[in-house]
């Protein structure tokens, strides 16, 4: 697809750039929305072992990543520091609201999705590579449940998938101290049969103003932590520097049948 044709479809997905009035993308906030909405060019790389992982590196540049992290303060759930999870669910606020715009843009532009392929050698290359589901990328809303996470030094989170009541498809913003996260794959009967013993864990480093995005065998069949204890946040032979770290965790809830409600 040409770059006006993508546009084209942008616009109609998102109206005029101009006409939103979320607070993230105002001047005043130190992003143009004339910047944000068709300058930018992002980079998705699937990560290879693990089927529908995809992580954008340069997803937020600093001066965004700033304004994401005032948004937030802003909130003021945080204002206590016993205080390190915030949720919500429904109505985002706009920010959230305008980063699920980038999350689509980003993908969108990146022509990893299979509508826009054309041509059969890039349907070779991306079918390899997995590529982003349409009916994920254009469900309204994209997400609609929040979780912002704070992780001073040495906190993390332990292996877990997701829960099934959300749908496939969660996309994780890093802000702040970069880390390594391990994927892991879910232990099946036949795992405990086998005499090679575990695979080894798949390391994938989140530096601030990446997003991760994870849908199919990478949500659904594959564990992922963060353990920020001593010794296990090691990248290319170097320990990080760990500093406290914040994510953005963005979802959509399943609608669920009044009989699995009541369970
Ligand atoms: O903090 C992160 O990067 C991941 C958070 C996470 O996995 C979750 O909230 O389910
Ligand atoms: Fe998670």
């Amino acid at each position: 697809m040409e770059e006006e044709e993508l546009k084209a479809v942008m616009r109609e997905a998102f109206g005029d750039s101009s006409d939103s009035d979320c607070e993230l993308g105002n001047s005043s906030n130190g992003i143009e929305k004339s910047q944000s909405i068709f300058g930018e060019s992002y980079t998705w790389e699937p990560i290879t072992g693990i089927s529908g992982l995809w992580i954008c590196r340069d997803f937020l540049s600093p001066d965004q990543q700033s304004s994401l992290l005032s948004a937030i303060e802003r909130e003021g759930c945080f204002a206590d520091a016993s205080h390190n999870q915030a949720m919500r669910f429904g109505d985002l606020p706009s920010w959230a609201v305008e980063v699920s715009y980038y999350v689509r843009e980003s993908i969108v532009l990146s022509g990893y999705v299979s509508e826009f392929i054309d041509k059969e050698e890039t349907i070779n290359k991306v079918e390899e590579a997995c590529l982003f589901p349409p009916n994920l990328l254009w469900r309204e809303p994209l997400f609609n449940q929040l979780i912002v996470n704070i992780y001073q030094p040495g906190e993390g989170i332990g292996a877990h998938v997701d829960l099934m009541r959300f749908e496939d498809g969660i996309a994780v913003v890093s802000l702040e101290s970069s880390c390594v996260m391990h994927f892991s794959r879910v232990e099946s009967e036949v795992d405990c049969f086998e005499e090679t013993g575990k695979e080894p864990k798949i390391p994938v480093l989140l530096v601030p103003g990446s997003l991760v995005f994870m849908h199919g065998e990478a949500r659904y069949m594959w564990k992922h932590e963060i353990n920020r204890k001593p010794g296990f946040q090691k990248w290319q032979g170097e320990e990080i520097d760990q500093k406290r770290r914040t994510s953005v965790t963005l979802r959509k809830l399943r609608q669920m049948s009044p009989s699995e409600m009541e369970k």
